[in-house]
């Protein structure tokens, strides 16, 4: 598929170090032209694996992480601090290690708490978006969206055939009746993920390796909703052997 750049490592392991190293680069390549820099954090193995490895590598010293924006691309939307939340799992990985990264410039989406539902903390984020971006966009010029994807193909929580894909107008969306639990999250819509400048989707495993080819091989976002994950300026697919073993 034209503007899809595929890089295959050998192993997960490989995989995280790499991206890991991939986003440390890209952050502190944008910080020489422009900031603050906004990253999208992904929930799942791979991803939290990735903050890890981010953690670990001392290239992160190099970034000036007061100048660091960190939004999600889904939630699970479950009460604060839960041990399943994306945000949960990325501030144990990474988040809480940084000690020059403002806690205001932390952007998790909002948890489960009092009368709140997944439309109400949809619209939450969605002004929240809103506040930091420029020129009346409804939401930042994302430097880099980081997607994890399952092996139905989803990203974020947009999910194949859910009513929560076809969301438009909006960026953010409620979502309810989730394949993979819990039932109850909060994305970003396609409409959100293509506003970024570079989309990452990062996938391990030989149960993706279907989903890696249906959605480079041409399906419809409907049936593979990776094929919508696309960046303005580049799309990379960052995968191991195992997910690339259909292409
Ligand atoms: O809430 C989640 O789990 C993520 O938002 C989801 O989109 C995830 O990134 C993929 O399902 C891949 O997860 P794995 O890497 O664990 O397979």
């Amino acid at each position: 598929m034209t503007g899809h750049l595929v890089v295959v490592h050998p192993t997960a392991e490989v995989l995280a170090e790499a991206t890991a190293a991939r986003l440390l680069t890209r952050i502190l390549d944008v910080q020489s032209v422009r900031s603050p820099v906004h990253v999208v954090a992904t929930g799942g193995t791979v991803g939290i694996r990735t903050l890890a490895a981010v953690a670990a590598n001392p290239v992160r010293d190099a970034v000036d992480w007061s100048q660091v924006h960190v939004w999600w691309g889904d939630e699970r939307f479950l009460p604060p601090g839960h041990a399943d939340r994306n945000e949960t799992q990325a501030r144990d990985a990474l988040l809480d290690a940084l000690d020059l990264l403002p806690a205001e410039n932390v952007h998790a989406m909002p948890a489960a708490v009092g009368d709140l539902d997944p439309e109400g903390a949809a619209n939450l984020y969605a002004s929240e978006l809103a506040e930091h971006a420029t020129d009346g966009a409804p939401v930042p010029e994302f430097d880099v969206t980081l997607l994890g994807m399952g092996p139905d193909a989803h990203v974020a929580s947009l999910f194949p055939g859910h009513e929560a894909l076809r969301a438009t107008g909006a960026s953010t969306v409620g979502v309810h009746g989730s394949p993979k639990p819990p039932a109850e999250r909060v994305s970003l819509t396609f409409e959100a993920i293509q506003a970024s400048r570079e989309v990452w989707v990062v996938a391990a495993g030989a149960e993706k390796a279907g989903a890696v080819a249906a959605a480079l091989g041409g399906a419809p976002r409907d049936e593979a909703p990776a094929a919508g994950a696309t960046g303005t300026s580049r799309t990379l697919w960052l995968l191991d052997a195992a997910a690339s073993s259909e292409l």
